[in-house]
C-alpha cells in the first residue's frame, strides 16, 4: 500500500517552478528526500500538510487527497520541520498535559518511556534545552500520538553524531510497525544511508530519480583511472564524468560493464554530484 502518493504535481511559486514531481512511498518504508538548495523539497512537503495548492496534480496521504481531507490526514501525520513550533516556556511534562487533551491517540507511557530512553529532561523549559534535546523532543512528540506517517523537513541538521544517531535511532523505533511510512528529507547523506529505503531526487524543481537505494548503489558503480585506461568503459555506460589532475572518474551503469572492471560502490553524495554536476 502507498502511505504517500504524489501525483503529477506541478507548483509555482515566483520564479520558482516544480515541474511534474511523481513518487510513492509504501507502507513499511523510509524514503530519503534529497536534493540541493531550493531544489524543491520543502514546498514538495507542504504540499503534502496542504499548506500549500498545487497548480495541477495530486498528493495522497494512506489513500486520501490531501485538498480533501485535511482534519482527518493531520491526525494521523506526525511533522518535524528544521523549528519547533511548540511555546518555548513549556516544559515535557506540560506538553503531555497538553497534547493527552488535543489528540485522542496521545500515548502518555510511550512518551515518558521515549524521553527517559533518550535523556531528554522532563521539567526543563524547551528553551533552556539544546539544540539536540529540542531535535529529540520534536520527534518524541510526534511519535507520541500514533501517526501513520512522518513527514521530516532536515531533522538532523546541525546536531551532532551522537545525537544523529540517537534520532535515526528513535524513526527506526517507529518504523517498527509496518503500515507506518517515513518522508524524510536531509542534506546528511549519510544518515540516510543509514536508514531509507529509497531515495526521492529532485533537481531544480524535477525529479532525477525515486529508486531503491541498494539497487541504486548496486546498479551503479564509479571508476577511476587515466584518459588512456578509460578506453574499456563503454560510452553509454556513463552517467557522468569528473575531470581530475591525473585522469578522469565516471559514474557508470554497472550493467553495461564488463564484470572484470573493478568498480566501487557510490556513496548518496556521489550519485548526486555526477547527476547534478557530472552529466556528459
Ligand atoms: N514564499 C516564497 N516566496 C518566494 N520564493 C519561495 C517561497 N517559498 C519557497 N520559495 C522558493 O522556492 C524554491 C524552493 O524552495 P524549497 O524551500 O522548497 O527548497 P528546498 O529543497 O527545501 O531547499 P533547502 O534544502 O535549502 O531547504 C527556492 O528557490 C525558494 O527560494
Amino acid at each position: 500500500m502507498n502511505v504517500i502518493e504524489v501525483n503529477n504535481v506541478w507548483k509555482r511559486i515566483k520564479k520558482f517552478q516544480l515541474t511534474n514531481i511523481s513518487f510513492h512511498v509504501e507502507a513499511g518504508t523510509i524514503a530519503g528526500f534529497i536534493g540541493q538548495n531550493g531544489s524543491g523539497k520543502s514546498t514538495t512537503l507542504k504540499l503534502l500538510l496542504n499548506l500549500l495548492k498545487p497548480d495541477e496534480g495530486e498528493l495522497f496521504i494512506l489513500g486520501k487527497n490531501v485538498a480533501d481531507n485535511e482534519v482527518d490526514i493531520k491526525a494521523q501525520i506526525g511533522v518535524v520541520f528544521d523549528e519547533l513550533h511548540i511555546p518555548q516556556h513549556l516544559t515535557a511534562k506540560d506538553i503531555n498535559s497538553l497534547y493527552r487533551e488535543l489528540y485522542p491517540k496521545w500515548n502518555t507511557d510511550t512518551f515518558y518511556g521515549l524521553l527517559e530512553r533518550f535523556d531528554v529532561p522532563k521539567y526543563d523549559a524547551i528553551k533552556k534545552m539544546s539544540k539536540g534535546m529540542k531535535a529529540k523532543l520534536g520527534i518524541i512528540v510526534a511519535l507520541s500520538y500514533d501517526p501513520k506517517v512522518l513527514l521530516l523537513d532536515e531533522p538532523t541538521s546541525g546536531l551532532d553524531p551522537i545525537v544523529r544517531d540517537e534520532v535515526l535511532e528513535l524513526l527506526q523505533t517507529f518504523m517498527e510497525q509496518e503500515d507506518r511510512a517515513i518522508l524524510i528529507s536531509s542534506h546528511i547523506t549519510s544518515d540516510l544511508e543509514k536508514i531509507a529505503d529509497s531515495i526521492v531526487f529532485i533537481h531544480e524543481g524535477k525529479m532525477l530519480f525515486h529508486e531503491n537505494k541498494d539497487e541504486l548503489q548496486y546498479g551503479y558503480g564509479i571508476w577511476k583511472g587515466t584518459h588512456e585506461e578509460a578506453k574499456v568503459i563503454p560510452k553509454h555506460a556513463i552517467i557522468g564524468k569528473r575531470d581530475y589532475v591525473f585522469g578522469v572518474e565516471y559514474l557508470v551503469q554497472r550493467e553495461f560493464v564488463s564484470p572484470v572492471i573493478e568498480l566501487t560502490k557510490p556513496t548518496i553524495d556521489e550519485l548526486m554530484l555526477f547527476f547534478v554536476r557530472g552529466r556528459k
